[in-house]
């Protein structure tokens, strides 16, 4: 039988500062199968370092592994080049089959840069790598439309659909938003704009974003002032989301909204009850008069109802009536999102995998770490908070062994004691973070540290370990912050296995982790327990875990204002070279 990694194909390389030779992607040219791989090699002639390209996939390559790329990379002295290669199929071993086995499940190990290739040509649109989230093995977004008549209760349904849902993310987005704004002669004549026909909204750029948001991108969205009639593009950023609701009183209004919904709920409020609402709402939040707000709404809201809103009810999935109030209709859509999520929910797919349940006060706290303007003190304090979370989360994974004490009263307590071969490893610089709360815990516990380093946007190579000696015998707290593409955290921990770790030993501490580095660490080593804050949505191109909280390092540190600067290496002598 042909070997699916059989062919000719071209590989774009280059040498790095280290020299070593770094595939930067191959498509293989015999056949329909276009795949990338990247990874970092040892230079030199043949035989080749080894190269694993997935039947039709893109893959990240950790070094080790097999199908060998023969070709002239000996002889490449450049530093960026295409070169023909052969690509012959090697003896696949055990160890690497997972990521083949990973890669048909349809993880994305996001490695392959083309913008450093000249083989786009080569590649279909289609075949190009991006990242979104559901590229990233993320599932695609659920999306529910919430339509009905203006303050029929619309916004007050989503709220309360996020707060049941508040263990998952939600964004929404309003049609509002997307109101488009008045030019100086529609504002000279306002009172007869009419805010509750279809064509007062941009909604080509509506469909433009929520088509980006369920491909699992995020967008930029305009901000509309209902005081000035003025709209500011690109105002606020919305990330994906696991769930985005869409509402407004016209979302049902084109099929193409309608066909990206998953799930359409039409809010449904008698009239005398929304004008009601409508008086209050319009004279006490937007300032305007009664007069105005009746004139508007005789000449213009009334009829839009009856003609372009009312006429969308048709399209609902369910319709509330008494919106807010039916709690039960609330309770029941939020059972139904869930069930439509779980079926994809990471914990169940690794159940090596511990989300701290989350509430609001843990939200609270990502809020904050997650924001750009934070100042250094503020990211340390509910870092460190979060952190500890995370850390005493860990350590309710420990073996323990019943124990009998004898109160003050005389009474006896049974209880537990926990296992005392314990370590903390940090993974510096980040993880370094962490070790207070993990000595805040565990009185005098060990802490080692290794320090691997990024080179490139995919390689690691680790460079210093300083590890307890009997680590062989103890658990060990591996800590870093961030999970992202999963790539350090293979390093270490088949550091720690190579130093005699019992696998089943390992707790990893983090944040925050991507999907992408849940699967890669979980499929590779399954009995290690992730015990993690928040799951991110995904990677972005940069490799950057998104939402994220950027550079956690420099924030923890306060070295976030400092210039990047290229690596350093020094000489045997320290010397910076
Ligand atoms: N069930 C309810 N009972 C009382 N007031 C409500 C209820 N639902 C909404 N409101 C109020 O009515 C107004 C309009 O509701 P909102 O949810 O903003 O409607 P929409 O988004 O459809 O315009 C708001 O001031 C809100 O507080
Ligand atoms: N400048 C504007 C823009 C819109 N409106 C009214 O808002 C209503 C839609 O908002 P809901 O939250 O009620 O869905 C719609 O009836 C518009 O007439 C406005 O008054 N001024
Ligand atoms: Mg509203």
């Amino acid at each position: 039988m042909a070997h699916p990694f059989d062919g000719l194909g071209r590989v774009a390389v280059h040498i790095s500062r280290k020299s070593r030779l770094r595939i930067v992607g191959i498509t293989i040219s015999n056949s329909s199968l276009s795949s990338g791989v990247e990874g970092t090699f040892a230079p030199g002639p043949s035989p080749c370092p080894p190269l694993l390209v997935p039947r039709g996939r893109r893959a990240a390559l950790a070094r080790q592994q097999p199908v060998l790329v023969a070709g002239e990379e000996g002889g490449v002295s450049g530093v960026k080049g295409v070169f023909d290669v052969k690509v012959v199929p090697l003896k696949i071993p055990e160890d690497s089959k997972s990521v083949l086995d990973a890669a048909a499940a349809g993880v994305h190990y996001s490695a392959l840069r083309l913008d450093e290739l000249n083989i786009q040509g080569s590649m279909s649109a289609e075949e190009q790598p991006t990242t979104s989230g559901l590229e990233n093995g993320h599932q695609e977004p659920f999306v529910i439309g919430v339509a009905g008549g203006a303050s029929s209760g619309k916004t007050t349904v989503c709220k309360m659909i996020i707060d049941q849902l508040r263990d998952q993310r939600v964004v929404v987005v309003t049609q509002e938003s997307f109101y488009y704004g008045l030019t100086d002669q529609e504002l000279i004549h306002v009172h007869d704009y009419n805010f509750d026909h279809p064509d007062a909204f941009d909604t080509e750029l509506l469909l433009s974003c929520m088509k980006n948001l369920k491909r699992g991108k995020a967008v930029d969205i305009p901000n509309y002032n209902f005081k000035t009639y003025k709209s500011v593009p690109n105002a606020r950023k919305v990330n994906p989301s696991d769930v985005i609701i869409l509402e407004g009183i016209l979302v049902f209004h084109d099929s193409r909204l309608r066909d990206l919904m998953n799930m359409k709920i039409f809010v449904d409020t008698d009239a005398d009850v929304r004008l009601t609402r409508r008086i209050r709402r319009d004279t006490i939040e937007k300032g305007r008069d009664i007069k105005t707000v009746l004139d508007q709404y005789s000449k213009f809201v009334k009829p839009a109802f009856e003609d372009f809103i009312l006429p969308t009810k048709k399209y609902a999935d369910i319709i509330i009536p008494r919106g807010g109030d039916n709690d039960v209709a609330i309770d029941l859509i939020v059972q139904h999102i869930r069930t439509k999520l779980g079926q994809h929910d990471l914990c169940k797919v690794h159940p090596n995998l511990y989300v701290i349940q989350t509430t609001y006060q843990i939200r609270g706290m990502h809020t904050i770490i997650r924001d750009a303007a934070t100042a250094t003190h503020d990211f340390i304090f509910y870092a460190d908070r979060l952190i500890r979370l995370v850390v005493e989360h860990g350590l309710g994974h420990l073996p323990f062994q019943e124990k009998q004490v004898i109160t003050p009263t005389g009474s006896v307590y049974t209880g537990v004691e926990f296992s005392k071969r314990l370590c903390g490893i940090s993974v510096i610089r980040s993880g370094e973070s962490m070790e207070n709360a993990l000595r805040a815990c565990c009185k005098g516990i060990k802490i080692g540290k290794i320090l691997i380093h990024r080179e490139g946007d995919n390689g690691q190579q680790l460079i210093y370990q300083n590890l307890p000696k009997d680590i062989a015998n103890r658990h060990v707290l591996l800590l870093d912050p961030i999970l992202g593409t999963g790539n350090s955290a293979v390093q270490a921990i088949s550091l720690l296995l190579k130093k005699g770790v019992q696998e089943a030993n390992i707790i990893f501490l983090n944040l925050i982790s991507a999907p992408q580095g849940v699967h890669v660490v979980s499929k590779r080593f399954p009995r290690v327990k992730i015990v993690t804050s928040e799951i991110e949505f995904g990677l972005n191109d940069d490799f950057r875990v998104i939402p994220g909280m950027g550079e956690f390092g420099d924030r923890y540190f306060g070295t976030d204002d400092y210039q990047s600067s290229t690596p350093l290496f020094c000489d045997d002598k320290n010397r910076v070279r």
